[in-house]
């Protein structure tokens, strides 16, 4: 599991903004916010990518990069997941991508439960497959959303990558979840409260990003 906050960078200035009770206020800079975390979780996670050399002529001359050799699929489950998959697409422009539509019934006050709708994705059949949502609360919403994905096919490998995840989460993916994962994190959190909010955490992420459900 990486844990970015873990170690002191810019990254937690982003971070205490998100957290910001009164500069999350400000919609386009949380968005903006939720990308920057993205592409700094994208970029940490391809560490773990395939890389291999490769030539390219310069105007003065030849030069060997490693580039990456990895066939990504990125998930992005709507609504919160937007600006912060966006992060990951700026960091993996080459990526296909899977959307879902997933929300937690907001009446379920003891029990998170999930309604799944639209979902269309890419082959990621034997590809490596990225589940991007910037919120593990209950783990429900990414539980279920990799059940209906698995239905199309096996993809070699599962990350799992969220900004905020508390410990109840993660335990539940581990217990449910039939293939194995490694977890990209912005911030490990103490837990959940009784409605199941991450906490401390930011508070609900796709209204902030994209005003109250109604
Ligand atoms: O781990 P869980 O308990 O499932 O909670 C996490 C989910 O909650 C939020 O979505 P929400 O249902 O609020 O929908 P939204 O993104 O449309 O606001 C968030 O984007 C996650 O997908
Ligand atoms: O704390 C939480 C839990 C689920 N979804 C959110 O947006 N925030």
């Amino acid at each position: 599991m990486f844990i970015l906050n873990q170690k002191a960078s810019i990254a937690g200035d982003i971070l205490r903004e998100l957290r910001d009770e009164n500069l999350q206020k400000d919609r386009r800079r949380f968005r903006e916010n939720l990308t920057k975390i993205g592409f700094l979780l994208g970029y940490e996670l391809s560490k773990s990518l395939s890389f291999s050399p490769k030539e390219v002529q310069t105007p003065l001359g030849k030069a060997v990069e490693k580039t990456c050799d990895s066939d990504l699929v990125l998930v992005c489950l709507l609504r919160a997941s937007l600006p912060f998959y966006q992060g990951f697409l700026q960091c993996f422009p080459e990526a296909e991508s899977a959307f879902i539509g997933v929300k937690r019934l907001e009446n379920k006050i003891t029990e998170v439960e999930i309604d799944l709708g639209y979902l269309a994705t890419a082959d990621f059949d034997q590809k490596e497959l990225v589940i991007c949502d910037p919120m593990l609360a209950s783990g429900k919403s990414i539980y279920h959303s990799i059940n209906e994905l698995l239905k199309l096919g096996t993809p070699s490998k599962i990350y799992i990558a969220s900004a905020f995840a508390a410990p109840e989460g993660i335990n539940y993916l581990k217990t449910n979840l039939s293939l194995p994962f490694d977890l990209w994190l912005g911030s490990l959190e103490e837990g959940l409260n009784k409605k199941s909010f991450i906490v401390p955490g930011l508070g609900d992420a796709g209204d902030l990003a994209f005003g109250e459900k109604i």
